[in-house]
């Protein structure tokens, strides 16, 4: 990655350094500073001290980690910031955002240090005041965040993910963990039994246990409505929204503005019900039948989406990435069948593994099969999903969200979940 600010280029590829530029260097890439010597290279500055070159205080950087709800909370704090009427960045899984305009797409949830350093200088380039960015594990654990100052730092949940990368849970949760261990505003979930924090300067809310911004009632009908308490004061809001991890999302958002504006809470929550969620999570593709995707495709967050349609007989199609998490797919397969009437197991992104090993590894946490139906065509699986479907039922096609490709060894090859149930129900949209 190459950043050229007035006075200084940096780059953290000696393949593109030189006697013009300065080296930044991590445990990433130190290996590679001899090769940077041998381009010409003769400054090399460590990614901790990056900060010192490049200024970024005229902007409040807000940070999310967890393992689920991250772009939801993230995307829901830039709409209620929009709203308020302040310029606000917006960096994550879905891409990079500035004052509702898309200026990047998905490259990485968190991208490395220079391409963050660089996001924030555009972002103050064009008078933000706030920088909304997902943090990842991976992001954590490579110090891709060296050096940016969190004006908050906010928590969702911590369960499993990216255990191919982290080896364990425990390390994976230490990582998370990490992020919170500072004097640093923080914003933590009070139900998570998990997570670690440092309590100096920090927040929390919660559904369950006590905390600063504690939901004192909420109830579904056509959405969400939610009263929140937050000492003696109370506040409510409306969502179309649905789910209990979306009062949790939402809740969250809502208390990040509060604590990062100090605007009245009510006039916080008034702006929520402009706040339609994010696509790809959650979002309705058809009414009759009702079919909807989401972009779960952690244990979890399969449980939370499964849990919220007990009124629903449930046709559960999904699979599960390749080069990721081998252990997480009898877990995922056996939340599927606590909740689901059907359940079809299909192609996720295979990338360089064998899609029926993967299914076969779904397969092993399916203890009764009978209602199962194995369609490694992901088109196909969804066609039988809708085939089967009638008015008691729901078709829920989790894993890729509003994902546009599907991976499959090197290859992004166009697929959109929502596109293909379109073309199924020759929907005109
Ligand atoms: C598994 C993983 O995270 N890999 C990341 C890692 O790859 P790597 O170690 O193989 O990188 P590399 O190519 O050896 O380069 C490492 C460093 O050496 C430097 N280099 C390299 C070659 C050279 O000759 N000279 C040199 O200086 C590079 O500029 C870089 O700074 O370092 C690269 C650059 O720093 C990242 O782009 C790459 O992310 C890959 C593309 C990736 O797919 N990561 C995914 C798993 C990821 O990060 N996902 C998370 C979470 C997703 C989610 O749950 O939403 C995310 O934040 O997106
Ligand atoms: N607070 C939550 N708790 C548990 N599951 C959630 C929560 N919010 C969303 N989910 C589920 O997890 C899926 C991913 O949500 P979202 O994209 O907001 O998370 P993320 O943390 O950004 O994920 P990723 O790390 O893959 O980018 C959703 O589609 C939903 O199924
Ligand atoms: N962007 C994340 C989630 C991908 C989810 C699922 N579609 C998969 O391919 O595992 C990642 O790269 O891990
Ligand atoms: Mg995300």
């Amino acid at each position: 990655m190459f950043l050229k600010t007035t006075d200084t280029s940096f780059t953290d590829n000696s393949k593109e350094a030189n006697a013009q530029n300065a080296f930044v260097y991590s445990q990433q890439n130190e290996r590679y500073i001899e090769d940077a010597k041998k381009s010409g290279c003769t400054q090399f500055i460590p990614s901790s001290e990056l900060k010192n070159h490049i200024d970024l205080s005229n902007i409040k950087i807000v940070g999310i980690t967890g393992t689920n709800g991250k772009t939801t909370t993230a995307a829901a704090i830039y709409s209620l910031l929009l709203d308020l009427g302040y310029k606000v960045a917006l960096q994550g899984t879905r891409g990079f955002f500035i004052n509702d305009e898309r200026v990047e797409e998905y490259s990485l949830t968190t991208p490395v240090q220079l391409t963050n350093f660089a996001h924030i200088l555009e972002a103050i380039h064009h008078g933000c005041r706030y920088f909304v960015m997902e943090v990842s594990s991976h992001a954590i654990e490579q110090k891709r965040i060296e050096g940016l100052e969190f004006a908050l730092k906010i928590h969702t949940n911590i369960t499993r993910d990216h255990l191919d990368y982290h080896k364990t849970i425990e390390e994976y949760i230490q990582v998370k963990n990490s992020f919170f261990e500072d004097d640093t505003p923080k914003l933590i979930n009070k139900d998570d039994k998990v997570v670690k924090y440092n309590v100096k300067n920090g927040y929390a809310y919660s559904l369950d246990e006590p905390s600063t911004y504690k939901v004192q009632a909420y109830s579904f009908k056509e959405g969400m409505s939610v009263m929140l308490q937050y000492f003696e004061q109370t506040a409510t809001f409306e969502s179309n929204m649905m789910g209990i991890f979306n009062v949790y999302n939402l809740t969250a958002a809502v208390a990040a503005v509060h604590i990062l504006t100090q605007k009245p809470l009510q006039s916080i929550c008034n702006e929520i019900e402009n706040f339609a969620g994010v696509s790809g999570r959650m979002q309705t593709v058809s009414e009759n039948p009702l079919v909807i995707i989401d972009f779960a495709h952690t244990p979890d967050g399969m449980k939370k989406v499964l849990e919220s349609f007990a009124h629903k007989e449930i046709i559960c199609v999904f699979g599960a990435g390749g080069d990721r998490d081998r252990e997480k797919r009898p877990l995922m397969g056996h939340i599927a069948e606590l909740y689901s009437k059907h359940i079809i197991v299909t192609s996720d992104n295979p990338r360089f593994e064998d899609p029926d090993i993967i299914i076969e590894d779904i397969l092993k946490g399916i203890k009764n099969q009978n209602n199962t139906i194995v369609e490694i065509n992901r088109k196909e699986a969804i066609k039988k999903a809708i085939a089967m479907a009638d008015e008691k039922s729901v078709v829920l096609v989790l894993g890729k969200g509003d994902e546009s490709t599907q991976i499959i060894y090197d290859q992004k090859l166009p697929f959109s979940d929502k596109q293909v149930i379109e073309e199924i129900l020759q929907l005109n949209v």
